[in-house]
């Protein structure tokens, strides 16, 4: 087992937020800020991620869903929590929901995907990232993640720099081995098995996971809801507030 670095913040039920591929649980900063104001916010960094450990070596999805039981199971005492997961985190909250659905209220997954039809780009973005950095894929990821209009904003403009510092601090093995486990997902069968109630949010701009990936994910998971925001990949940093308005109505609609 490895010691994740992880931020706790604010009283009430427990919320985990799980980052996506490149990231790390900064960027969660707006969102945290206004859950905290009622609940108790666990954010992390994944394995390979922000101040976590590098761990050499291949590994997939479902050891991102081990590392986040382990942390639920040492930061919840045995309380449910409700697990919001965007992207890559999104994809760890498919395969939680299935192998530990006693640790779980609810879940979210956004901006996220069950499967990759066609894995092209991401031998190529490895390829890419293993001969010349993070930083050679640092400013087309960045467009994938926020709009161009909000990029153009004062916010948008700090926010792209801010994102941009985090891609490139990640650790290009790690980042490689990270797409590599994102790359080989395959939850369509498992998704009909989660039995923890879910919403799944898409991004209407999201070239990265579009909405029809969302779709297909609520016509897998029994019960799942959609929901949609106006944003690009990073819809939570986008847009935090639609966000957060969507996880409240959520958890108050059951
Ligand atoms: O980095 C991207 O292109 C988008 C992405 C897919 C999975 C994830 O976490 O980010």
């Amino acid at each position: 087992m490895i010691s994740l670095n992880v931020l706790r913040e604010g009283e009430g039920p427990i919320v985990v937020l799980s980052h996506a591929l490149g990231c790390n649980l900064r960027m969660w900063d707006a969102v945290a800020a206004r859950l905290a104001r009622a609940h108790t916010v666990i954010r992390y960094d994944h394995r390979d991620h922000g101040a976590s450990p590098v761990v050499p070596g291949a590994f997939g999805i479902e050891t991102l869903a081990d590392d986040a039981a382990s942390l639920i199971e040492r930061e919840a005492a045995g309380e449910p929590v409700h697990f919001v997961g965007l992207s890559m985190g999104g994809m760890t909250a498919q395969a939680l929901a299935v192998r530990r659905p006693e640790l779980l209220k609810t879940v979210v997954i956004a901006n996220s995907s069950a499967h990759y039809p066609d894995s092209t780009p991401w031998t190529a973005r490895v390829a890419r990232v293993q001969t010349d950095g993070v930083a050679a894929i640092a400013d087309g990821a960045v467009e994938r993640w926020i709009t161009p209009g909000w990029r153009a904003t004062p916010e948008g403009t700090g926010a792209a720099a801010a994102l941009r510092d985090m891609l490139v601090k990640t650790d290009a093995a790690g980042y490689v081995e990270s797409c590599k486990a994102v790359a080989a997902i395959d939850f369509r069968e498992s998704n009909t098995r989660i039995a923890v109630p879910t919403l799944v949010i898409a991004g209407t701009q999201d070239l990265a996971t579009p909405p029809a990936m969302s779709q297909q994910m609520v016509a897998q998971i029994p019960g799942a809801r959609l929901a949609t925001i106006d944003a690009a990949h990073l819809s939570a940093v986008e847009k935090p507030d639609e966000f957060v308005g969507l996880l409240i109505d959520f958890w108050r609609s059951l």
